[in-house]
């Protein structure tokens, strides 16, 4: 089934779709590939590889940090402060709770100081970063919301179907609380709520800008978590 290339004609289709709907449905394969991941299904399950898990936190410290600033921008963009605190209260906890969590996985899994400060970066990391930093410099809300939309959202998704399943390990186990907590699901659910209001009454133009960044995302997201396997891809 093909997904109509204008939310309009989406809207036709479906009369009492909201706009995050015809985003999520745009993105497919790579929303359902990246939010039904081996590397989250091996999480769930605490079968996942130390290593593989190691790989993936490093390339995601450096995601972070840029998506952080991120969140600065969405401040910053956001039209007022029934916006700007939800933003501000989700970028506090990516600074210290979410933070607290790399520096102690970092520890227990071995990984040198010198390798989470400074990492190499994996192209698939690369694009990511570069896709934050124009998102943020573009001035555009709309923009910035599809960005953290996707990267939120799908996370949020594979956090929930992990259902009760909690590892004994704490690197794994935080992992999934981190993105399934209620507090986390009140945020993206806003941020779903936020992205939708902004995004209907936007110009086409817009629509399809935010359409294509948050499809953009979602590949890319499936790319990271493929990355951790196999850091020879190159695709
Ligand atoms: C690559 C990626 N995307 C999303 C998230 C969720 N903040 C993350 N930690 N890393």
């Amino acid at each position: 089934m093909t997904v109509p290339e204008s939310f309009q004609a989406f809207l036709n289709e479906n009369p009492d779709a909201a706009f995050h709907d015809w985003l999520r449905e745009s993105a497919e394969p790579f929303w359902t590939k990246a939010t039904a991941h081996r590397f989250t299904e091996e999480l769930a399950e605490g079968t996942l590889d130390p290593q593989v898990c190691a790989r993936y936190l490093v390339q995601d410290y450096a995601f972070v940090d840029s998506f952080v600033s991120l969140l600065g921008y969405a401040v910053a963009y956001a039209p007022a402060m029934p916006q700007k605190r939800p933003f501000a209260g989700f970028l506090a906890a990516v600074t210290s709770e979410e933070n607290d969590y790399f520096l102690r996985s970092f520890q227990a899994l071995g990984v040198p100081e010198t390798q989470w400060r400074d990492p190499e970066l994996a192209p698939v990391t690369a694009e990511l970063l570069s896709v934050l930093q124009d998102s943020g410099r573009s001035g555009s809300y709309p923009q910035v919301l599809a960005t953290l939309l996707a990267a939120e959202w799908s996370y949020l998704t594979w956090g929930l179907a992990c259902g009760d399943r909690r590892p004994q390990a704490f690197w794994m186990a935080e992992w999934i609380d981190l993105h399934a907590l209620p507090e986390f699901e009140e945020f993206v659910t806003w941020l779903r709520d936020e992205t939708s209001r902004v995004g209907a009454a936007a110009t086409p133009e817009v629509q399809q800008q935010m359409c294509r960044t948050f499809r953009h995302m979602m590949q890319l997201e499936e790319r990271f978590f493929d990355h951790a396997y196999d850091p020879e891809a190159r695709r």
